[in-house]
C-alpha cells in the first residue's frame, strides 16, 4: 500500500525551527518572537499563511508590499532552520518497518520545497520516500486535494492511506477520497471528534496495525 505523510506536526516537531525563523525576522522589525504556542498554531497552510498570521499577531500591517518583503526574508531564513527538529517518538522505527514490509512510503507537505527537501535531508529521509510534494512544486495546496493526488501519482497510484496531525490534512483527504490516519498530538486545534478520520493515533507504534486494517479494509472493498 501506499503511506503518504504529512511533515510538520506529524513526522517531525519543526516549531523551534520555525520560532527561531522568527526571532531574526520579527527582531528585525524591532518585534518580539512568535511563542512556540503561537508558532504550533499558525503552522498547516504553508509559509505565505504563516507569515500574515505573524504580522497579524505583531500588530505589522499588510499590505502585498510588506508582505512579499516579510516573506522573502523569512523564506530565505526558512532553509537553513534544520537544527532543532526532532522526530515524534516512535517515527523512525515505524518508517523503517512500514519500508521493509514492503510498502510505498510518501510525502505531501504544505512546507516550501526548499526548507522541506533541506528538513528531509538533515532528518536523514532522503532514501525513505519514493515521492515528495511540497509547496510551490503544483500550482495548488492542501486543502485541495491536488499535492496529495499527485503524491499518490508519483508513486505509481493505488490504494494509499494519508497519515496527517491537522485540519487541513482531515480535509484534504476528504477531498481526495484517501482514507486518512490523524496523528493527535501535533498542531491541531480541533477536538479529534471534530475532525473527519478513519483511524487516530497517539504514538507511532499504533501505526502498523493501522496500515494492516488498511489494507484488510481495501482487500474488502475490491
Ligand atoms: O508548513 C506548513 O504550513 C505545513 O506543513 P505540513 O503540511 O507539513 O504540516
Ligand atoms: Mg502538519
Amino acid at each position: 500500500m501506499n503511506i503518504v505523510f504529512d511533515l510538520d506536526g506529524t513526522l517531525i516537531d519543526s516549531a523551534p525551527d520555525i520560532q527561531a525563523v522568527s526571532e531574526i525576522i520579527l527582531g528585525q522589525l524591532g518585534k518580539e518572537p512568535l511563542t512556540i504556542a503561537e508558532t504550533r498554531s499558525f503552522v498547516g497552510e504553508g509559509a505565505k499563511v504563516l507569515v500574515s498570521r505573524m504580522m497579524a499577531a505583531r500588530g505589522i500591517e499588510e499590505t502585498p508590499e510588506s508582505h512579499a518583503r516579510i516573506y522573502g526574508d523569512f523564506v530565505a531564513q526558512y532553509e537553513y532552520a534544520v537544527e532543532k527538529a526532532v522526530f515524534y517518538p516512535g517515527v523512525v522505527d515505524a518508517l523503517a518497518v512500514l519500508k521493509a514490509a514492503g510498502h510505498r512510503l510518501g510525502l505531501c507537505t504544505n512546507k516550501p520545497e526548499l526548507p522541506a527537501r533541506a528538513v528531509i535531508r538533515h532528518m536523514g529521509l532522503e532514501p525513505t520516500f519514493d515521492a515528495v510534494v511540497a509547496a510551490g512544486m503544483i500550482d495548488s495546496r492542501k486543502p485541495e486535494p491536488d499535492m496529495l493526488l499527485k503524491t499518490v501519482e508519483d508513486m505509481g497510484g493505488g490504494a494509499t492511506l494519508y497519515v496527517g496531525d491537522s485540519e487541513i490534512d482531515a480535509e484534504t483527504a476528504r477531498r481526495a477520497e484517501i482514507p486518512f490516519a490523524l496523528y493527535t498530538e501535533g498542531y491541531r486545534k480541533s477536538p479529534i471528534a471534530a475532525m473527519p478520520h478513519d483511524w487516530s493515533f497517539d504514538h507511532f507504534d499504533r501505526l502498523q496495525e493501522i496500515v494492516i486494517e488498511a489494507v484488510a479494509r481495501q482487500t474488502a472493498a475490491e
